[in-house]
């Protein structure tokens, strides 16, 4: 991520949203800066014998509504700077959500394709080992994010477990079944996503038959995201992942890229039924719903004004720049933002450790109705102050966190008593 400034254009968001809502100047200024970040170098055992160092950060942006959450990145071009961002982001998020935690975020920088299960493994091992004293169950709980998986959090439970001396299983979210992962995790962000879109198709003003849909990224939530979605009958007519996109009018076969992605191939090397296009091309489609599901700042201001969609329901983090989102508003592109629209991940990640906690295990279907009534819940909230106040979905969205996070933090205490 070379974007230096990526969490400056986050934090526009936060201002345009404040304008809209009476809010102590301390509480905007408190949300302005992480509350702490740790950097360290992570050095592992290759295969060969040699020994190979990574960098490594954990940030934990804001804590006043509850231990910190979110994800962990490995990444080649993963930054301090796209660490705290993403933590932020999850501050807000669950606010958004009204989940009992702040934000965190973690990375290293590597790229995983390059290592063996085994360094891949040490290296997971490694990073609890040196976060240790930061993350916990009741102080920051990590959990996936891109290009980590449930293997990877099983790895790091059981380090952080070795550590402790005993289970700990609710330290980290999106673990294997096995170790007391929850059912519904694996698909839960494309899911949250999902539902947001069935909820307010009338609204959204979206065909309810021959939904043709589009996916930018090709993994955990781009994968689920296309499978949910043809459950209800839409054509996957565009796919792509880091090596390139296809298209297909009529449909893609999306049988056959799940297969290869499952294989470790790219979507190109499919039976796809379609043609190879390029990456911009894939975003200027002429669909009715985008789902960008890769990484940051992939649609902006050059390609914004080729986006063909009616919807584009944001399942990546931070997908669109603010500079794009405003080219999208003035074409009446709607955007259901990644605060709202991805949440799904960490509200099951949220059930997985409330599960964790009582050590009873809910069924498939109690996870999918609780996630379900959340999402479709504050779509409602946000849906409703967009229209009062004539904003967009995000603007909307960041009020309706903004309102949460003031609430909290001043009944935490300001200090207002010794300035007024
Ligand atoms: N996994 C979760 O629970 C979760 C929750 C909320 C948000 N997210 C966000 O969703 C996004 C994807 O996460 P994931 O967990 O699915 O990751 P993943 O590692 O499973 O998949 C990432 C996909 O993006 C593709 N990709 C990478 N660079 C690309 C590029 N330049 N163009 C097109 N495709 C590219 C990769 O090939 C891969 O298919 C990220 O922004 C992540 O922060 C994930």
């Amino acid at each position: 991520m070379s974007n230096p400034d990526i969490l400056q254009a986050a934090l526009t968001r936060l201002d345009d949203a404040a304008r809209h809502v009476q809010i102590d100047s301390d509480v905007l200024e408190k949300l302005k800066y992480p509350r702490e970040t740790m950097k360290v170098r992570l050095l592992i055992r290759m295969d060969d014998g040699s020994r190979k160092s990574f960098l490594a950060w954990r940030c934990r942006y804001d804590d006043t509504r509850g231990p910190t959450k979110g994800g962990i990145r490995f990444h080649p071009e993963s930054t301090a700077e796209e660490v705290e961002t993403l933590a932020f982001w999850m501050t807000v998020k669950c606010a958004v959500t009204n989940l009992p935690y702040g934000g965190g975020k973690g990375a290293v920088r590597v790229d995983p394709k390059s290592l063996s299960k085994a360094e891949l493994e040490r290296l997971s091992r490694a990073y609890v080992q040196a976060f240790a004293s930061i993350i916990g169950p009741d102080r920051d709980i990590p959990a996936p994010d891109v290009y980590t998986n449930a293997m990877i959090m099983g790895w790091m439970s059981d380090e952080y477990s070795t550590i402790r001396g005993e289970p700990h299983p609710g330290v980290i979210t999106g673990k294997p079944i096995a170790l007391g992962g929850s059912l519904g995790r694996d698909d839960a962000t494309a899911r949250g996503g999902f539902y947001l879109v069935g909820h307010l198709t009338e609204r959204l003003g979206l065909p309810t038959e021959g939904l043709r849909v589009v996916v930018q990224g090709f993994g955990n939530a781009g994968q689920h995201a296309a499978r949910l979605f043809r459950s209800i009958g839409a054509k996957i007519i565009g796919v792509s992942d880091s090596r390139g996109a296809v298209y297909a009018s009529g449909g893609l076969d999306l049988d056959a890229l799940l297969a290869a992605k499952n294989q470790g191939r790219s979507v190109l090397d499919a039976e796809h039924g379609g043609k190879a296009i390029s990456a911009d091309e894939l975003i200027g489609l002429e669909t009715d719903v985008l789902v960008p599901s890769a990484m940051e700042d992939m649609i902006h201001e050059g390609n914004a004004n080729t986006v063909k969609a009616r919807v584009v329901l944001e399942l990546a983090n931070g997908p669109i720049t603010p500079a794009a989102d405003e080219i999208l508003a003035k074409k009446g592109v709607i955007v259901l933002p990644d605060i709202l629209a991805n949440a799904g991940g960490v509200t099951v990640s949220y059930f997985e450790w409330v599960q964790n906690r009582q050590g009873y295990y809910w069924t498939l279907d109690e996870v999918h109705t609780r996630l379900k009534t959340i999402i479709e819940r504050e779509g409602d909230v946000v849906w409703n102050i967009a229209r009062d106040k004539d904003v967009t979905l995000r603007t909307a969205a960041y009020i309706h966190a903004l309102n949460r996070l003031a609430t909290a933090i001043e009944a935490h205490g300001t200090q207002q008593f010794f300035t007024s």
